[in-house]
């Protein structure tokens, strides 16, 4: 009877779970001795072990076939059927398997690899990405120099990976038909759980843009007034170069000279670090604080052992952050090519918040140990790094001091946020609509770079440096895409974060609508066992629930929604409003005049 088989299928689950942690740790393992250790052997070594583990995966998948799961009674129980039913890209027939393990491979290395040549020492061709070209992005006004570097880069790590690209969208779109789904676009998507998650995202950017725009007027009028209107245009996109990162992803790095109120105290936390003496580890340990004082779990033993926080000098590594679990409910590591800067403060927050969560879900069977959705995986950090980076908890830590909040004080910090979070959207955005496109084939080998560009200029207002042609492949110069990480996971993260920090610093105490001496600008939920709870209980589902419950659970909202969001950068709108008024600066941009189709 139907209670007899249910019982079984809990019985063959159970033993399924444990047998798939076990080779979740393993894959894990050999992912990490390849990505902190980039040699040809340990990349041979991790395509052999991820092909003996698929053949074991299909083995199960077999099995769990088997099953009249759909039937059951329990939900978890269906549940934990519906996703050991997805049997992923180990569906490929094993040669299509290698050739695809072998493609990503092949991109990945090429991106951790790649060196260009000193703008002035051209003889000098050792400069990776991490420290030195961000160094440059973060530090140069020189344009000719920042276009230098950012054409060279494109070479290597871009149009270097066309080829292999075009083999991995075949064979990934190829592993998503065995799976169900029409193309890999539809496979990501359903990783959200919601069917009209993309008219989701597109109305989200409808929400944004408006503020979007007149940030960007604003800085466009800022750096034409620095570089002259032969460099940046009054009414034209933003060259790419000149915003401070090597993708115009935030632009943190143009604070110093494009804020509101310059004369204002200038609140320079890099310097400060330095100053202080600060280390990779103590930057660890200040986040790891943080989330205890919340009431959360401390970092374990193993962490402090196994995780890499610094660049070694002996070796080539994935430089990229990344936080690991290993399933084993006691190895969790990060490895970082940490320097000491405000930026990398960050990343340590959000990095951390990776394995909080891990800590949170470990006593979940291991299906369940993954985010509510990807995008929650990756707000969980930037919440806390919310109220790290609010003017009272860096007063707190001695990262800055005096100036106590006026309007105008006010209107640098939401500035300085903006430029972070805001800028983001459209960039995160344009990078999986690209995708989509392509794994869906609208976007063709022969056009990757124009629809790159198109959605670039149209959708963030950004151009390229220097003319482009087919023979550059722009897209795949950033990690995400040379490495087959989906992206619309930070879009929704940069959303739904500030839904999180409204909530949390509601029940901190910390924030009051209407009540002016509680503003969400001010708000840092350091010590607040309250918030912390909130979160913890919201942290430990996993993905075990869809994820409006677990939005639910701590916002009290169902749906992913911009009114967080809005209302924290509120004032800052009304004033670019006025600014730009005030300048009678053009809101929005043009065409592009550059050749890039
Ligand atoms: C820090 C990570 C590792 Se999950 C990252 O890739 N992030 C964090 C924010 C956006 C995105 C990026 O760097 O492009
Ligand atoms: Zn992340």
């Amino acid at each position: 009877d139907l209670e007899a088989l249910e019982q079984e299928g809990r019985e063959y689950i159970a033993q399924l779970d444990r047998a798939a942690g076990a080779r979740k740790n393993r894959a894990s393992l050999v992912e990490w001795a390849y990505t902190s250790n980039i040699t040809e052997a340990n990349e041979e070594q991790r395509i052999q072990v991820q092909l003996e583990l698929s053949k074991q995966e299909k083995q199960a998948w077999s099995e769990t076939k088997m099953y009249r799961w759909q039937d059951f009674q329990d939900f978890t129980l269906r549940r934990m059927f519906k996703k050991y039913s997805q049997l992923g890209v180990a569906a490929l027939p094993d040669e299509k398997y290698k050739l695809l393990m072998q493609s990503v491979s092949g991109m990945e290395s090429n991106y951790a690899t790649s060196k260009i040549c000193d703008y002035k020492n051209t003889t000098k061709c050792d400069l990776s990405l991490e420290p030195e070209i961000t160094e440059i992005f973060a530090k140069s006004q020189d344009p000719e120099e920042l276009k230098n570097a950012w054409v060279q880069w494109h070479a290597a790590a871009g149009a270097r990976a066309r080829q292999n690209f075009s083999q991995y969208v075949q064979l990934d779109n190829e592993a998503a038909q065995l799976n169900g789904f029409k193309d890999v676009a539809d496979w990501w998507l359903s990783e959200y759980e919601v069917p009209d998650f993309e008219q989701q995202l597109a109305k989200l950017w409808e929400d944004v843009k408006p503020l979007y725009q007149e940030l960007h007027a604003y800085v466009r009028k800022r750096l034409r007034d620095k570089y002259g209107e032969h460099v940046v245009s009054a009414k034209g996109p933003i060259p790419a170069h000149l915003l401070g990162n090597m993708w115009a992803q935030t632009w943190n790095n143009i604070e110093s000279f494009t804020r509101p109120y310059p004369d204002k105290k200038e609140i320079d936390i890099t310097k400060t670090m330095k100053d202080k003496n600060y280390t990779p580890l103590k930057m660890f340990q200040m986040s790891d604080e943080f989330f205890r004082s919340l009431n959360l779990t401390a970092m374990p033993e193993k962490f402090w052992k196994n995780s890499i926080i610094e660049k070694p000098t002996d070796r080539e590594i994935v430089c990229h952050a990344s936080a690991w679990d290993f399933y084993d409910g006691e190895d969790f590591r990060i490895k970082q090519c940490t320097t000491v800067d405000y930026e990398y403060f960050q990343t340590t927050h959000h990095e951390m918040g990776h394995i909080q969560y891990f800590l949170q879900y470990k006593h979940q069977p291991v299906v369940f140990r993954d985010g509510a959705n990807p995008g929650f995986h990756e707000a969980v950090g930037d919440t806390i790094a919310l109220s790290v980076s609010s003017p009272k908890h860096l007063r707190r830590v001695g990262l800055i001091s005096g100036d106590a909040e006026d309007e105008q004080t006010e209107i640098n910090q939401l500035y300085k946020m903006g430029i972070d979070k805001i800028v983001f959207l459209p960039f995160a955005y344009v990078l999986d609509l690209f995708r989509y496109s392509v794994f869906r084939g609208t976007t063709t080998p022969e056009d990757y770079n124009c629809h790159y560009w198109r959605l670039r200029d149209e959708l963030q207002g950004v151009e390229p440096p220097v003319n482009r042609t087919e023979e550059d492949f722009d897209a795949a110069a950033k990690y995400h895409v040379s490495a087959d990480v989906e992206y619309a996971r930070y879009y929704v993260s940069f959303i739904i974060q500030f839904q999180f920090h409204r909530a949390l610093c509601q029940l901190a105490g910390e924030y009051v609508p209407e009540d002016l001496t509680k503003k969400l600008v001010d708000c840092d939920i350091y010590q607040s066992v309250n918030a912390g709870n909130a979160l913890s209980n919201m942290l430990k589902m996993g993905s075990s629930k869809p994820w409006p419950d677990a939005m639910e659970a701590l916002t009290g909202q169902r749906a992913m929604r911009a009114d967080g969001l809005l209302e924290y950068f509120r004032p800052l709108q009304e004033w670019l409003h006025a600014e730009n008024q005030r300048t009678g600066e053009y809101i929005g941009w043009e065409p592009s005049k550059m050749q890039y189709c």
